[in-house]
């Protein structure tokens, strides 16, 4: 029972995983967000930025690539189950999109709280 329920919570690392390589490597937006991360990751050393700025800075682009998976499934279930276009299917994926927004606007907002006050 416990080999068993290990060997199975194992096999779900693994596909998620493959999931998160996937996301990145066939989605444009993600690419992008990925290389944002990079390098606000790298400022955040080149500003010695402190612990509580970097959980918040780590917390930001968890938050927006998170959303960009979540988004990129919830569109590639639209296009499923419905290929043509329908003004639901439309709202939808907008809503989706508008997480991803949201998401986005928040991790500028911390962005400039952290380092607005360094750079001017
Ligand atoms: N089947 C559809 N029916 C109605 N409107 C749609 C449909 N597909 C897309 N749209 C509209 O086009 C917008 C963009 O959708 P799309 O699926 O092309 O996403 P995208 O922003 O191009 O994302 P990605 O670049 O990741 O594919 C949607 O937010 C929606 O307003």
């Amino acid at each position: 029972m416990p080999i068993k329920f290990i060997t199975g919570r194992l096999k779900g690392m693994k596909y998620s995983l493959q999931g998160g390589i996937q996301l990145i490597r066939s989605e444009a937006s993600i690419q992008v967000q990925f290389g944002v991360a990079i390098l606000i990751t790298i400022a955040g050393f080149y500003y010695n930025i402190s612990r509580t700025e970097w959980i918040a800075q780590t917390l930001c682009i968890g938050l927006v690539m998170t959303a960009e998976g979540l988004n990129t499934a919830i569109e590639g279930i639209a296009d499923f189950i419905h290929p043509d276009f329908h003004e639901k299917i439309g709202r939808i994926k907008d809503i989706a999109a508008g997480a991803v927004g949201i998401a986005a606007l928040i991790a500028v907002i911390i962005a400039g709280i952290i380092y607005i006050p360094r750079i001017f």
